[in-house]
């Protein structure tokens, strides 16, 4: 299995060292345009190699998309992130151009591989990847609910005093501040449902705290994170390399799934070999639908922004 990551800063790194340390893929290429730098991560990274023990080759290469030939998978996390105060849409500007190049550059080397989708705005991103290339569906993946997953059960276990492993939870919709839907009636701590629990106004208050988990971050750090979009990202690449057919929420490509057309938004998809394997259709309460179908008018927004 060879990953190719492009953009070797925060996210691309954590991303790239992630997969490293599981340890499933034989090569990792790190890709910057910024002369040196991947080169420089490639090899500060495989010399965590004998400690960490993995025998992942990392290679680093400075907007030299032939060593990228036949992966497997290719990550995109190149573009800027926000600084305070900002919002993921205000990105588009820079990014989109950015996105549309590698993408085109990443699958002129790699006919067959499987995108995933980091950048952001991230689910008008991921549209614009399907616009512009033309790949099969299964084969373009925005990352955006897996984080929001892990960051919503991290204030799950917070609210209810519990070990991590005790909660489990999704988020879907708009990887946005205002378009997150994160699901918590679905919400449970070890199969009982959180609402045995946690007062209604602290379930509101999970729900908060997770729809700005990333502005959260970005205030504290100056910019924005970088460990866990790491982890989430290689999550997903593992479910693809190892064909594990484990359910992630994802930014997929909808044709009338979940009553909506022609955008990318997080709904629950089984990842496997073939990239999203199925979109799974979860029956929703009215205040759900509800809310995701306000938070696809918001990414349908963005994606009118678009040069198209
Ligand atoms: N979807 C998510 O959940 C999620 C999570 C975290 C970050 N992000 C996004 O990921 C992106 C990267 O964030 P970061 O913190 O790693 O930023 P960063 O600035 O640390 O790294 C971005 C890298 O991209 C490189 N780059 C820029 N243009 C390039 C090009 N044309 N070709 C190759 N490389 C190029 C830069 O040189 C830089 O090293 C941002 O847009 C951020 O908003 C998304
Ligand atoms: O918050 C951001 O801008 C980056 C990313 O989308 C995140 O959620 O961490």
């Amino acid at each position: 299995m060879k990953v190719t990551v492009v953009g070797a800063g925060a996210v691309g790194a954590s991303c790239a060292e992630y997969i490293a340390i599981k340890n499933f893929a034989s090569e990792v290429v790190l890709l910057d345009i910024k002369e040196g730098f991947a080169e420089g991560k490639a090899m500060d990274l495989m010399q965590t190699a004998s400690l960490n023990g993995f025998d992942t080759k990392i290679t680093g290469v400075t907007d030299d998309y032939s060593k990228t030939a036949n992966s497997d998978v290719c990550v995109i996390t190149s573009g800027i992130p926000r600084k305070p105060g900002m919002t993921r849409e205000e990105l588009i500007g820079i990014n989109a151009g950015i996105v549309k190049t590698v993408s085109s550059n990443l699958i002129e080397n790699s006919p067959n591989t499987i995108i995933i989708v980091v950048s952001n705005p991230m689910d008008t991103m991921t549209y614009l990847v399907h616009k512009t290339t033309g790949l099969p569906k299964n084969r373009i993946i925005g990352m955006g609910g897996a984080l929001d997953s892990a960051r919503f059960k991290y204030r799950l276990a917070e609210a209810l005093e519990a070990p991590i492993s005790d909660v489990d939870g999704m988020v879907i919709g708009g990887h946005s501040d205002t378009g997150m839907v994160p699901l918590i009636n679905k919400a449970t701590r070890n199969s009982v449902n959180v609402s045995e629990f946690l007062s209604e106004e602290r379930m509101q208050q999970v729900v908060e705290d997770t729809k700005v988990g990333g502005a959260t971050l970005t205030k504290l750090l100056g910019t924005s994170a970088w460990y866990a979009p790491g982890a989430a990202v290689s999550g997903m690449v593992q479910a693809i390399a190892c064909d594990t057919k484990k359910i992630f929420p994802c930014s997929a490509l909808l044709e009338g799934e979940y009553g909506l057309n022609d955008l990318a938004i997080g709904v629950p998809c089984v990842l496997g070999a073939n990239g999203i394997e199925k979109i799974v259709n979860i029956s929703l309460n009215d205040a759900e639908k509800a809310k995701l179908s306000e938070s696809a008018e918001g990414v349908k927004k963005t994606n009118g922004l678009l040069e198209l």
